[in-house]
């Protein structure tokens, strides 16, 4: 609230309603104007030439009531903002973006057709957006490289036909979920970079000024979509022209001479830069990471050092010990001196996320509960442990060995956990998963647990620890498990108290753990997926009264005996725009029901339940306000669209 100068507040005291009247306003004006409201008032308000938007004002109607839009241009979801569509309004001016940065579930935005000028609309801020449509207006300048990096939902991207320069970004070229990229009438330089999406279902960059040849695997995409690029070769277009053999030697010479020269340079700094004896290095910085953990730097155990360390030489310094021979090696002190930040406390000690001074991040991870086994017994383990290797599973990196604690090191893994994403994702602004993402999630996590039974053959319960919080999810959503494989090495007690293994029904009520277990593990974790309820007995883990109520209970209240209605049990969030798979959707959740079977003879081995997931078709959910349109048509037929959308606003068509 601004504060008003004594002398102001003064002289418009006369002029100001009574107390009650101004509450009254007040009142109102929060209960009235939704914060969706407010962020639109103020983009509106960015806009030059807004007549299109006088739908757009404060008042009582709010622009979503439930699924139904009054304000013109808005697509709603559950009463909030999800689509922008405001194509061919004679728009002008500049899109402010900050202003829509409190619409949190915004997932479409589309100003295409219209006058709006300016650079490029730093759409990254919305980093939940799935599509961004921004063809046929006047943006200009130049496109920064970065300029959609950590969009991974984005699938759509169209900013065709605008006065756009530079090279094509390269932070498109790694966007997981990337479909549809349309970039052709702009003015773009350069090579096209190596996309690494396997393949789009649109894609156009003509009649830019593009250069050089096209990269491999965008040669099945349609001649046409490269046209007008005076410079650019390669297949679909003609044939790069062969460099003659001069330039080649010429290009081998001047390469030989600079690297010859960058060499001499190095050896130069190296020499100069050496410290005079290893003995007069400065005292190292408090350690943040020994800080915070507490961790003990130096006892006899840690200084025998091990085996595989290269650097066994410091004889001071304690050991961590890697497992895999294809890591770049760090030491403990580099460790214990990085910039560390606490990730959470779960059942067993924190975890914690370390810089080191490399710019590897690590996340450490420390046990005081694992002294099942002796030192070479411990050490042999991990070993096998880090011999493990899998697309879906969080390699295990280095370990660090003392009697009373152990340190576990891996790799971070940027996009956090499947926890977050399934529970947490409204409090970070993020998209909730899609029907498509979860799916590929339940068959990834399948494909790393088959990994762990087949070389793991002699493990009880392969996994053991598995739970949302312990399926790590990468850049791409590809999930990866962690935590995996350790009952072996835990205190029993220990284990028995707090790991996943041992909340099953089997260990609850005959107090055995078998090879299914790990079955029923999977199947809470699939309706926890697929119904976005958190279980019962990951909250109550650790807190001793699992046994109060059954490991049923939480089962049969997320999927109501003789269900029939599918929003009765799925989230919502994930089902709306996935009407095409319910089937699909069906069927997984008989899977999860199957695995969840309390009687261990009747439930589903893992090897019955991974082909079952197997099975499951993959379809590529779609939920903007194009779902129903050929992409490569969309600006074509925009007018199309447009009066389609007016239909939907009056609430006759349900496009979302
Ligand atoms: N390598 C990693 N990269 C990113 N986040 C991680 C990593 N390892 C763990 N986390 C996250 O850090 C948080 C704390 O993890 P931690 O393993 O200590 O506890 P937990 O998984 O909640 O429970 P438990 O101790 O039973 O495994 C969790 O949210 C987890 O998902």
């Amino acid at each position: 609230m601004r504060v008003l100068p004594d002398n102001m507040a003064r002289k418009r005291h006369h002029n100001t309603p009574s107390l009650l009247t101004t509450l009254l306003c007040m009142f109102f004006h929060v209960t009235l104007v939704s914060s969706d409201a407010i962020a639109l008032l103020n983009f509106k308000a960015s806009l030059r030439n807004d007549t299109a938007l006088a739908s757009w004002r404060k008042g009582p109607t709010p622009p979503c009531k439930a699924n139904k839009a009054n304000w013109v241009g808005i697509h709603c979801w559950q009463g909030k903002v999800r689509g922008l569509k405001l194509e061919n309004m004679g728009l002008h001016g500049a899109v402010d973006v900050d202003s829509l940065l409190s619409l949190s579930s915004l997932r479409s935005i589309s100003v295409m057709n219209n006058k709006l000028s300016g650079p490029l609309p730093e759409v990254r801020k919305l980093g939940a957006l799935k599509s961004v449509y921004l063809s046929n207006n006047n943006f200009s300048g130049l496109v920064e490289s970065d300029s959609f990096m950590g969009m991974t939902w984005l699938k759509k991207l169209h900013l065709a036909n605008n006065h756009l320069t530079g090279n094509i970004p390269s932070s498109l070229t790694s966007l997981p979920k990337l479909l549809e990229l349309r970039l052709e009438g702009n003015q773009f330089v350069g090579r096209i970079p190596d996309f690494q999406q396997k393949s789009f279902r649109s894609f156009n960059v003509s009649n830019n000024y593009l250069s050089g040849s096209i990269p491999p695997n965008l040669s099945r995409i349609n001649a046409s979509s490269f046209y007008g690029n005076d410079e650019l070769c390669g297949y679909p277009l003609g044939q790069c022209k062969q460099t003659s053999v001069l330039s080649v030697v010429v290009v081998v010479i001047v390469l030989g001479l600079a690297i010859v020269s960058i060499g001499a340079v190095f050896f130069i700094l190296n020499h100069r830069n050496q410290p005079p004896s290893s003995s007069v290095e400065s005292p190292l910085p408090i350690s943040n990471l020994q800080k915070r953990a507490g961790i003990k730097e130096s006892d006899n155990q840690s200084r025998q050092g091990s085996p595989d360390h290269p650097g066994g030489g410091k004889a001071e310094t304690p050991k961590l010990s890697f497992v895999r021979g294809d890591r770049e090696r760090f030491d403990m002190q580099d460790l214990l001196k990085s910039s560390a930040e606490i990730l959470g406390s779960g059942c067993f000690e924190s975890s914690y996320k370390a810089c080191l001074p490399s710019g590897q991040v690590m996340v450490v991870k420390r046990f005081k509960q694992m002294n099942n086994v002796g030192k070479e017994e411990f050490q042999d383990y991990m070993k096998r442990l880090g011999k493990l290797r899998h697309p879906n599973l969080l390699p295990l990196v280095a370990y660090y060995y003392r009697k009373e604690e152990k340190l576990l090191v891996s790799d971070y893994v940027h996009k956090g956990s499947l926890a977050v994403h399934l529970h947490g994702h409204q409090g970070l602004g993020l998209p909730s998963l899609d029907w498509a993402t979860r799916l590929k999630i339940v068959k990834g996590i399948a494909k790393g647990l088959k990994h762990i039974y087949n070389e793991l053959p002699s493990l009880i319960a392969p996994h053991g620890h598995l739970k949302s919080s312990n399926v790590l999810l990468d850049e791409s959503l590809k999930p990866l498990l962690t935590d995996y494989s350790l009952i072996p090495v835990m205190n029993q007690e220990h284990a028995h108290e707090l790991m996943v293994a041992y909340k099953s029904p089997e260990y609850t009520q005959h107090g055995r753990i078998t090879k299914k277990t790990d079955v029923w593990s999977l199947g809470i974790l699939i309706l926890e997926i697929l119904t976005g309820k958190f279980p019962a007995s990951i909250l109550q883990q650790g807190r001793g009264n699992i046994e109060e109520e059954s490991p049923f209970s939480w089962v049969t209240m997320v999927v109501p005996e003789g269900w029939t209605d599918i929003d009765e049990v799925f989230d919502k969030e994930m089902a709306a725009g996935s009407k095409s798979s319910e089937g699909e959707m069906r069927k997984l959740l008989r899977i999860g029901l199957a695995c969840c079977e309390g009687d261990v003879e009747k439930r589903w081995d893992f090897k019955e339940a991974f082909e079952r997931i197997e099975e499951l078709r993959e379809n590529d959910g779609d939920d903007d306000f194009y779902t129903s349109y050929a992409s490569e048509a969309d600006i074509d037929s925009s007018r199309r669209i447009s009066a389609d959308f007016n239909l939907s606003t009056t609430g006759s068509v349900q496009i979302f």
